[in-house]
């Protein structure tokens, strides 16, 4: 099978680890320190269900409330990753509102998606459940992941189920893959 060209954006609000959730993926390593992004695009080669993929990856920006989506930005993206951290309740609205803006920009009711609830890790300073984590990917259609990029927990199933969620559902590529992490 050839392989398929997809570009994913990963977005948030600051500091929940969208870097770092990226650089885990397609280096295997996580980088302690904080560097704010401005922009960032990774390539990487993956393969899922015996399909190839040549993935770019899009770091955006972190976002808040009062960013707007501008749209040659977001044109030609195949799906997104949408994080927030488990110890942030703001990250938690905010990206409610960057899925509301998204469905606004490319006016769809649905749009490939996966909800990550990322720094699983950090046990001690949760502040968002995970029931209620679930109950938002479950009210948009979907999948959701508590991660950890520091302990490469669930990373490699977050980017191979929005791959997987950018097939056409008739698409000869077979079931959704399941692993220990898919908690929908
Ligand atoms: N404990 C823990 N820390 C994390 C995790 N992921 C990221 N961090 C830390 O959180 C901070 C922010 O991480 P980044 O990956 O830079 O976050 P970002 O969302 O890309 O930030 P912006 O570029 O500002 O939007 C850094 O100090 C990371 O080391 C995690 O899973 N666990």
């Amino acid at each position: 099978m050839p392989s398929k060209q997809r570009k994913i954006a990963i977005m948030g609000y600051r500091s929940v680890g969208k870097s770092s959730l990226s650089i885990q993926f397609v280096e295997g390593q996580f980088v302690d320190s904080y560097d704010p992004t401005i922009e960032n695009t990774f390539v990487k080669t993956t393969r899922v269900k015996n399909q190839e993929y040549e993935l770019e990856l899009v770091d955006t920006a972190g976002q808040d409330e009062y960013s707007i989506l501008s749209e040659p930005n977001y044109i030609k993206i195949h799906g997104y990753v949408l994080v927030y951290s488990i110890t942030s309740t703001k990250s938690f609205e905010i990206i409610q509102i960057i899925h509301d803006k998204l469905l606004d920009m490319t006016g769809k009711i649905h749009v490939p998606v996966v909800l990550v609830g990322n720094k699983k890790d950090l046990h001690s300073d949760r502040c968002v459940s995970k029931d209620k984590g679930q109950a938002l990917a479950n009210s948009w259609k979907a999948k959701f992941f508590e991660a950890s990029a520091k302990q490469n927990e669930c990373v490699d199933d977050i980017f191979h189920t929005v791959l997987m969620e950018t097939e056409d559902k008739s698409d000869p590529i077979g079931p959704k893959q399941m692993s220990t992490c898919s908690i929908s």
